[in-house]
């Protein structure tokens, strides 16, 4: 899916009206129609819904909502400004409109401090949307921080009112708090880094038909790994494959007192489906890999470290995870470095030593894929002042070195060496473990071995680790699951896409 800026999606909402053709009016009708089959779908029938409308179309959407809302038989109020009258026509119909409901309660804004709210109330945001152009101030802000301050759910319309869609906001500015975003059509970039993503809640893109044409032919580097993507990207096995045709992936990982990274990668490099599968490790590790996972072969690279790295063709190799950077180990990462002409996949203690080494970066085979999280990130790259300029960078970076940069983050965005940039929406806050990422360099190490192109294993990798998570999730929780978990549940999601692109073809 691609991500709009502000500007395209007022352009995709216009080109729609002119070619559907469909009146604005019928579009926020359709706005306003999604919307209120999510409320009716998601909240219980005895809630009474308190809708706030700005003076756009965002408004417009909060107040054809509340009409559908009462028509449905749900308790409705809704507050509106002084300034109706300066609202655009599909606003405009859509106030008149409340007439048709007289149970509709209709208040001023600010006389919701004076409102004794019922006990089973929703707060609906509709106040500012993809329109909003200036910070929020004056009596919006206090009602803001007036609602976010009471004990009630609160969903926002489209954006949660004080939010760019596009662009950061200043620290401390008044944004409506959602514990739920309804928005239109796509992903905002806003939803997707943390400094505004935190007031979004959980965010639900829904369908209102916007053209699609205008969807195919606007260009946009930034995109969303949607099912869409993964179904075409994932390969079912043939019946008649065998193990030398699934390739074989070889990681290098471990050190005395960190097997445990090495064990987790070379699990998951396994239960990723890997043909054959090496583990490369020093000599401390050889009891403790081949018991755990007896699946994989063990070669020797040191004895508490890794002083020597082997380099074997067609392979595909896993680095970095629990590696360590004693200087021995650091000389003999940057010779394999030098020497490999295949591209690999990097992460950890092997980016510490690039790092340490800057003039190495230029060494790393093209097509290789980085994993870094934001202190690897900031060590590789330097820092940046918050995560839209980070993102900026690592776009950048990807290009000029012809890599993939995998930038580990709640909605992981993954860089592209041709400058486009995926954000992953699977995973959750389980996986803030140590070793849930030496699992994502098994699992893009293992596809890149069966063949996967590069960018592919980045997008596909990130996705399945990000959604065995969240099966994870559902069978524990956020605290207790672990990243062991998510090596078991590979088997799980594998099986769901397996299952569903056998529905589509
Ligand atoms: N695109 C689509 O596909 C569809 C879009 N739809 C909906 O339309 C929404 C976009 O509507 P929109 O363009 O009318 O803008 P919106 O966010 O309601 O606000 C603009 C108003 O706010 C004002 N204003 C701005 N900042 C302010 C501030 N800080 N403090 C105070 N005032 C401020 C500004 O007035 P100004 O003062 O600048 O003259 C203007 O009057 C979109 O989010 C979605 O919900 C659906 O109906 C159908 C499909
Ligand atoms: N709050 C979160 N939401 C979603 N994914 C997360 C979250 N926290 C961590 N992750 C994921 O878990 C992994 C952690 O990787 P990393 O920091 O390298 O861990 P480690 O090196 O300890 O194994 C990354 O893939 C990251 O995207
Ligand atoms: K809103």
């Amino acid at each position: 899916m691609k991500i709009f800026n502000s500007s395209q999606i007022r352009k995709a909402d216009a080109y729609t009206i002119a070619h559907e053709p469909v009146t604005e009016l019928k579009l926020m009708e359709r706005a306003a129609e999604a919307c209120a089959k999510w409320l009716e779908d998601e909240i219980p029938r005895e809630t009474v819904f308190y809708i706030f409308c700005g003076s756009g179309n965002n408004g417009g959407d909060g107040l054809a909502l509340a009409r559908l809302l009462c028509h449905n038989g749900l308790s409705t109020h809704v507050f509106v400004g002084e300034s109706n009258e300066q609202a655009s026509e599909a606003r405009s119909v859509n106030f008149q409109r409340l007439a048709e409901h007289p149970e509709i309660a209709v208040h001023q804004l600010e006389d919701a401090v004076e409102l004794d709210f019922e006990a089973n109330s929703v707060l609906v945001d509709a106040l500012f949307g993809t329109g909003l152009n200036r910070e929020i101030d004056g009596k919006y802000a206090e009602l803001i921080n007036f609602l976010n301050e009471l004990p009630f759910r609160r969903i926002s319309i489209d954006v949660p009112s004080g939010l760019f869609a596009d662009r950061l906001i200043k620290e401390n500015a008044t944004v409506f708090t959602a514990h739920d975003t309804l928005s239109f059509q796509f992903w905002k970039q806003s939803f997707l880094h943390p400094e505004t993503g935190a007031f979004c809640g959980n965010v639900h893109i829904l369908d209102i038909g916007l053209h699609k044409n205008f969807v195919e032919s606007e260009p946009s580097n930034r995109f969303v790994t949607d099912d869409a993507v993964i179904f075409q990207l994932y390969k079912p096995r043939s019946p008649f494959t065998h193990k030398g045709k699934l390739g074989k992936t070889r990681i290098i990982a471990g050190s005395y007192g960190k097997m445990g990274a090495a064990v987790l990668a070379v699990k998951a490099a396994v239960h990723c489906g890997s043909g054959l599968t090496v583990i490369e490790a020093p000599e401390c590790g050889n009891e403790i890999l081949q018991t755990s996972c007896p699946e994989a072969m063990f070669e020797l690279n040191g004895d508490q470290y890794a002083t020597a790295f082997l380099i074997n063709e067609n392979e595909s190799v896993g680095v970095g995870p629990g590696l360590g950077t004693n200087p021995d180990t650091a000389k003999a990462f940057l010779k394999f470095l030098q020497d490999c002409t295949q591209p690999m996949v990097i992460d950890a203690d092997a980016l510490n030593i690039i790092a340490s080494n800057p003039d190495s970066l230029k060494m790393i085979p093209k097509d290789s894929i980085l994993t870094p999280h934001p202190k690897e990130f900031e060590r590789l790259f330097g820092s940046t002042a918050n995560s839209y300029e980070r993102v900026d960078l690592a776009q950048k970076m990807a290009a000029e070195l012809g890599v993939t940069i995998v930038l580990k983050d709640h909605f992981t965005q993954i860089c592209l060496p041709d400058g486009s940039v995926y954000y992953n929406t699977t995973g959750n806050a389980g996986m803030a473990k140590g070793g849930s990422g030496d699992v994502l360099l098994g699992i893009i190490t293992s596809l890149l071995a069966q063949k996967y192109e590069p960018a592919q294993a980045a997008i596909f990798g990130v996705w399945l680790h990000g959604k065995a998570g969240d099966f994870a999730m559902q069978k524990s929780s956020v605290e207790a699951m672990l990243p062991t978990d998510l090596i078991s549940e590979l088997g799980s999601v594998f099986k769901c896409l397996s299952e569903k692109k056998g529905q589509i073809h």
